[in-house]
């Protein structure tokens, strides 16, 4: 028999709670006696009345019934955007810009003023510090963040349904986490003409293969910032049989490059093993700085082009170039740093894991006329510590691993090559902290910690620091 949660007990019940802070989330926090509840869409300073709605080991989770009246607890250093006429909400609460915000699993941010948004990332970094990394003392700069937050992501994922009533796909995006589609056909983190082909594809597709279009289930659009041009990718169970037809109707402008993923299991992931180029280019083009970049479907590339150039022009400086050092770029992608410092090392070199991007970053640093990076297919906790075994030597290293942050293996192959700068960037405070712990207990100092706005509206933040060995291990 599973053990009874006595936390149970107070689900379905409604009480009036006073929010004290942000989770990490971006939920309102209360107490409820001893109880600690999150309630999604609340702000610190107001008082709600809240449907407890879920019971974890440790928490529970509530739904916003009506807001009451506002507390005299302001966030410090707070000023609202929108000084809200309605007496019972926090000053710092603005209307979202988006319909389906409280019910869409993609932005968790859009209720309250940017500035809030901002210094609440810095806390989400500083709090990771604390409770994971328990560093003593450490500084988190203000979250550098965009002048225009909205219509900034290059790229979106779509998840479609099949309506067997109207025989009509209809698209939306998940809610926060499941899998059933909260319909619309608008997100406002991306450009206009996105949400057009986001609104015009799964139509032209219902119309083409009429009943066949059940086996479409994702749509996959890539922008390029720099050209206007767009990547459309069509995640399917299995291959249409009218694919000329298809690709007639949906191949136009700004659509240059239209392909196909595979994916028969229906509960798997979006990619099948490989994507087929319908029609058009291989890649998207796109640009950071002054370099060009080639996108294929798969690739990784950051999805705000423009705060990527903040990243990249701060992580060079970071990295404290005099010109002759030799760089190891981990976790490389397209080669995103890499091109981008290349000019400002004698030599950089890349580890990948996905070789179809480490095609892209090698012919980007052709395209672009870069001779001094080369770039390795592999997965860094297994070419790094072969590498360092073998005397190769670096003066600096850009670590940018994905969420779940740097393997042991490649921590500790930094710490035994004496590699004297680490410029580590996270999209994860959490592994962040964790990461940084142990290169810290092995002689690394960290600078200050540099939060960026990548993902404006979103509770997902990047962090920059750089750690410079304090004292080398024999
Ligand atoms: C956060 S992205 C950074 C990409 C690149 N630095 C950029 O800014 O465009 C992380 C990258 O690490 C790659 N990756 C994930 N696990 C890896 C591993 N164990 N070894 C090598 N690459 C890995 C992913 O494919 C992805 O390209």
């Amino acid at each position: 028999m599973p053990e009874e949660n006595p936390l149970q007990a107070w689900v379905g019940t409604v009480q009036e709670l006073n929010m004290i802070r942000f989770n990490d989330d971006g939920d309102g926090v209360a107490r409820l006696e001893d109880v600690t509840v999150f309630v999604p869409g609340a702000l610190p300073g107001e008082s709600v009345r809240v449907r407890v709605v879920a019971a974890h080991k440790r928490h529970l989770v509530g739904e916003v019934v009506e807001w009451v009246t506002k507390q005299e607890v302001l966030l410090e250093g707070q000023a609202s955007h929108n000084q809200a006429a309605d007496n019972r909400v926090s000053p710092v609460r603005v209307t979202p810009m988006c319909p389906v915000f409280d019910r869409c699993g993609g932005c968790q941010l859009q209720h309250m003023s940017y500035t809030t948004a901002l210094e609440h990332k810095r806390q989400v970094v500083g709090n990771a510090l604390l409770r994971i990394g328990h560093l003593e003392k450490f500084e988190v700069l203000p979250t550098i963040g965009m002048d225009e937050p909205w219509r900034y992501r290059n790229q979106i994922q779509v998840p479609l349904r099949y309506d067997p009533k109207t025989e009509q796909l209809v698209q939306g995006f998940f809610a926060s986490g499941s899998h059933s589609i909260i319909e619309t056909t608008s997100c406002a983190l991306v450009p206009r003409a996105v949400e057009e082909t986001m609104a015009a594809v799964p139509r032209q597709i219902s119309r083409v293969l009429g009943k066949e279009s059940s086996a479409v289930h994702h749509l996959i659009i890539r922008h390029s910032m720099h050209t206007n041009e767009q990547m459309v990718i069509l995640g399917v169970r299995k291959q249409p049989a009218s694919v000329k037809d298809l690709i007639k109707s949906l191949f136009h402008p700004p659509i240059v490059s239209l392909a196909m993923t595979v994916q028969e299991n229906p509960t798997g992931p979006v990619w099948g093993d490989s994507v087929e180029i319908l029609a058009g280019k291989p890649s998207l083009k796109e640009q950071l700085d002054e370099v060009e970049f080639l996108i294929s479907p798969r690739s990784f590339f950051q999805v705000n082009t423009k705060q990527a150039e903040v990243l990249t022009e701060l992580a060079r400086q970071r990295c404290a170039f005099q010109g002759d050092e030799i760089v190891l770029d981990a976790y490389c992608g397209t080669g995103t740093f890499s091109l981008t410092m290349a000019h400002h090392a004698k030599e950089i070199v890349g580890i990948e894991a996905v070789a179809p991007a480490v095609f892209d970053a090698r012919e980007n640093a052709k395209q672009n006329g870069i001779q001094n990076v080369r770039f390795e297919v592999g997965v860094v906790e297994h070419v790094l510590p072969r590498w360092v075994e073998q005397g190769i030597r670096f003066d600096v290293a850009v670590v940018d691993p994905p969420r779940k942050g740097c393997h042991p293996d490649v921590l500790q192959a930094l710490v035994h090559a004496n590699i004297p700068r680490v410029v580590y960037v996270s999209c994860n405070p959490a592994t962040l902290a964790r990461d940084v712990r142990i290169l810290v207990d092995a002689g690394y100092q960290p600078g200050a910690f540099q939060p960026v706005d990548m993902f404006p509206q979103t509770n997902h933040v990047e962090c920059v620091v750089s750690l410079v060995r304090s004292f080398v291990t024999p």
